[in-house]
């Protein structure tokens, strides 16, 4: 199989490129035409509500789902006619854990290590070296079904490393875990980029993907909204402060005529106001002297959450 590390030249650092990529299921189409280009070494997110297509477009990057138009190229390769040699250098961390409950942690690591053809004792001094990543050392000898959400999903990760991945996907890595597993589980993927892995991400937290991401894709409805950097897409969509307001209830009607010209943009959501400004102490400052009294009001940074709803009218979280 020709592929990356085989060429000097700039495409050669292209761990995917897709072009106009779709899949359908029946009448569904789950993906749309999606342009998208993983350089080597980076992390890369697509961020998108559920049902966006993040997962399917996953699904055919991780050679499980053959694409339905458009082209694809993992690895340099195609997915079409070399799936499993391209599988054999990936990574894949599903969005729900396929652990083996009954056995331990250490058997998980190195059961799915055997799957490579790895040898017995490579396999086990491979499981050694990613329980103390996944800070389960002291966890080993223990049934999987014993631990934690969160050191569920650190095993999966590091089962994931068992064969030395260039480019690992985490699918929705961190739903359904509490802030300290997620933290703890960020950790885990900052060192595997810093040792130079390439980091693919679906996420519907905007702060996951604005902390792990160096450039992302906003995707909705099968479609790519946007793309950059975080910093990118907040400076191209958003503004530099937001001056949140809530009001009693039946109290926000018409406030969002009473504030026109205070903001570059007015967003009226069911439970508050958002104001998109440069400045949200003066934007507040100029709200009171027109009479508005808001119960609370907080002036905060933009988000990638801001971006989303500048460009599709709708809040990410569900
Ligand atoms: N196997 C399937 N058969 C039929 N429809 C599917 C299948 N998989 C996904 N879909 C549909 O395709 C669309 C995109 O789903 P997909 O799972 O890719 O979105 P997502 O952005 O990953 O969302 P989620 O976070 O909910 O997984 C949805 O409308 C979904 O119902």
């Amino acid at each position: 199989m020709r592929g990356v590390g085989e060429h000097g030249d700039e495409s050669a650092q292209l761990m995917v490129q897709a072009k106009a990529l779709v899949k359908r299921f029946g009448d569904t189409e789950a993906v749309r035409g999606v342009d998208v280009e993983v350089r080597r070494g980076e992390a890369f997110g697509f961020l998108g509500p559920n049902g966006a297509g993040k997962s399917s477009t996953m699904r055919m990057i991780g050679c499980v789902s053959p694409r339905s138009d458009g082209e694809l190229t993992v690895l340099g390769a195609d997915p079409d006619t070399d799936g499993p040699r391209i599988r054999a250098r990936l990574g894949v961390v599903p969005q729900q854990d396929n652990l083996d409950g009954e056995l331990t942690v250490r058997q998980n690591l190195q059961v799915y290590g055997r799957y490579f053809g790895l040898s017995r004792a490579h396999v086990r001094a491979k499981a050694t070296e990613l329980l103390d990543f996944a800070q389960l050392g002291d966890r080993e000898n223990d049934e999987v079904e014993s631990l934690s959400g969160g050191m569920k999903r650190r095993l999966t990760i590091a089962r994931s490393l068992v064969n030395d991945p260039e480019l690992l996907l985490l699918d929705e890595p961190t739903t359904g875990l509490d802030p300290q597993a997620r933290h703890l589980l960020w950790d885990r993927l900052f060192r595997l980029k810093s040792r130079g892995v390439t980091l693919i991400i679906t996420t519907h937290y905007m702060d996951e993907a604005e902390q792990l991401c160096d450039r992302l894709v906003v995707m909705d409805g099968g479609l790519i909204a946007a793309e950059g950097s975080p910093a990118e897409l907040i400076a191209r969509y958003s503004t530099r402060e937001v001056l949140e307001l809530r009001f009693a209830p039946g109290e926000q009607d018409g406030v969002a005529t009473t504030l026109d010209g205070i903001a570059e943009r007015v967003e009226v959501l069911p439970d508050r106001l958002l104001l998109y400004t440069r400045h949200g102490e003066s934007a507040l400052e100029t709200a009171y002297q027109r009479g508005v009294r808001p119960v609370s009001s907080l002036v905060r940074r933009s988000t990638l959450e801001d971006v989303f709803l500048t460009l599709t009218g709708r809040t990410l979280v569900d």
